[in-house]
């Protein structure tokens, strides 16, 4: 069968291929090609009833929603409360830390007293669909005069270090986006830095204001992304609530197939709130069940490399749209409003791009038919089942002597996953980072464990491990220094797998709470 027939095959029959079809070679200087025509509708009986149809929608979007609340998706009042509480606080620690700072810079009595610097929230917690689980992403945004090296990452550090809230603080500076991390009330919280060339930061400031945001520096401008998409997607939605419910789904239905973290070549938060996005636009008044049939059905044809974008004209009118567009399977655009061009980061490798788009089908396979009798959500959202579609696992085991050192140690491997598949592939590996972390409580030593599954082309280019541990090591201790974690990496068979790695659904669903991504 010809490679590009294998999605509409796996479409048609509902079956998806494990092992996957050798890859395609993807030319990317070529300009992506126009969208795809949407397909011809929904798949209606012949003698389409429309009240009929209009009961069944019904039915589902009540039946998603019990769904949603019996999986606990929306957080309680409580736990907002404790978020808001915690906002409340950065906020002031974050006031006084400027008037420490403006005195230290001699500024005079007059604009000490004028001075103010502020956080503004984005991420999944700014766009209102937070789980338990997710952190708290806060933007510092500062006036003209903090500095990043000293006043950021040395006087607001101590500050916070001070706290009795705040544990396992750390900065990360050689980021992209440098940032603190820091966990305040057992809440995860990244902070990074923004710089706004005035004296006074308005406490909610509007920075798709032109005004707030001229002259600014590089970095700053990167670190206001993350806002500057938040309040764009926001404002491109016909329905926000709708949004918000479409969204909190996705997320649940993409942890649960194994596809959330995007250091892991999956999705991020923010790539599935602009895929969401898309559908929301295109279907401004339709139930939660017809958002995501149609959330499933776009994406089950879409002509990937193609890329998204929520502003349509901006695609076609620019060349640098296309010129600009880093390498990616499939590319996603941030929206802006400024004529700046920024795609998601993605690790999307030719595995979890096929595995991606094999949950789509999957997803548009058993939501299309609205008819369909023994219809439940619960199996859209069933834990994906790693022991019964791999026979071997790649397992990246990870400690560190000191437990304070291994949350380190493991976000600095995971920033450097990306070249680990590149490995596995180059080997003719087809493999499945499954973002679970693990734990073996019986070493007696701080540590986090991977099974990735694998099918490998050839058995014996991944046999030997060593040679593939060593590759990787250097990759991530290239340019880094201070950090002395171990890692061990060892291929096993599905039997070998420790219990609670063994990918049933009972035991998946029991550690859903413990999916740390
Ligand atoms: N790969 C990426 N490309 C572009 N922006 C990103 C990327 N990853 C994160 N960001 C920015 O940082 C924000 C916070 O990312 P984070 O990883 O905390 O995910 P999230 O959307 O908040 O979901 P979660 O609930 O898992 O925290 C995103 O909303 C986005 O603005
Ligand atoms: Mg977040
Ligand atoms: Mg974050």
């Amino acid at each position: 069968m010809e490679l590009e027939s294998y999605p509409f095959y796996q479409i048609q029959s509902g079956f998806i291929f494990y092992p996957p079809p050798p890859f395609p070679v993807i030319n990317h200087s070529l300009p992506p090609p126009p969208p795809p025509p949407p397909p011809s509708g929904l798949l209606l009986p012949f003698h389409f009833n429309p009240s009929l149809f209009f009961d069944m929608d019904h039915q589902r979007t009540m039946s998603l929603l019990q769904f949603v609340n019996d999986e606990g998706l929306v957080p309680s009042q409580e736990e907002e409360d404790k978020r808001k509480k915690t906002i409340h606080k950065l906020k002031k620690i974050v006031y006084s830390w400027i008037k420490k700072v403006a005195r230290k810079h001699r500024l005079t009595k007059h604009q000490i007293a004028a001075t103010s610097a502020t956080i503004l929230t984005y991420g999944s917690y700014g766009l209102g669909v937070h789980s338990q689980e997710s952190d708290i992403d806060a933007l510092c945004v500062a006036p003209f005069f903090v500095t990043i090296a000293e006043d950021f990452f040395v006087v607001l550090h101590n500050m916070l270090k001070s706290r009795p809230e705040v544990s396992e603080i750390q900065c990360v500076k050689s980021a992209k986006v440098p940032l603190m991390r820091l966990k305040f009330d057992g809440i995860s919280i990244d902070l990074p830095y923004a710089r706004l060339r005035v004296l006074y930061v308005p406490e909610n400031v509007d920075i798709l204001n032109p005004f707030f945001v001229r002259s600014i520096d590089d970095t700053s401008w990167k670190s206001l992304s993350g806002v500057r998409a938040n309040k764009c997607i926001l404002q491109l939605v016909p329905n926000v609530e709708n949004f918000r419910c479409m969204l909190r789904i996705l997320k649940f239905w993409a942890k649960r197939r194994g596809l959330y973290g995007a250091l892991l070549g999956y999705l991020g938060g923010i790539h599935l709130a602009i895929l969401a996005a898309y559908v929301c636009q295109r279907h401004p008044d339709a139930t939660l069940n017809t958002l995501i049939m149609n959330f499933f059905r776009t994406f089950a044809f879409w002509h990937w490399p193609t890329p998204v974008s929520l502003q349509e004209g901006m695609l076609q009118t620019s060349v640098d749209a296309i010129e600009l567009r880093p390498f990616s399977l499939m590319p996603i655009l941030l929206p802006s409003r400024s004529n700046s061009y920024e795609y998601c980061q993605s690790n999307i490798t030719n595995s979890t791009c096929y595995r991606i788009k094999s949950e789509f089908i999957r997803g548009h396979n058993m939501t299309r038919d609205l008819l369909k009798p023994d219809f439940i959500w619960d199996n859209v959202f069933q834990p994906f089942p790693y022991s019964k579609r791999y026979s071997r696992f790649v397992k990246i085991y990870l400690s560190t002597s000191d437990q304070r050192e291994l949350g380190n140690w493991v976000g600095l491997v995971k920033s450097r996953f990306r070249g680990l598949f590149v490995i596995l592939e180059e080997l003719g590996g087809f493999c499945d980072p499954n973002p679970t972390e693990y734990v073996e409580n019986e070493k007696g030593e701080a540590n986090v464990v991977f099974y990735w599954g694998l099918h490998a082309g050839d058995k014996n280019r991944l046999s030997d491990t060593e040679l593939i541990e060593g590759e990787f090591m250097k990759m991530i201790v290239n340019g880094y220094e201070g950090c002395d974690g171990r890692m061990k990496l060892s291929i096993l068979i599905a039997s070998q797998l420790p219990k609670n790695a063994q990918f049933d659904n009972e035991t998946m669903k029991g550690t859903k709470r413990c999916l740390k991504m």
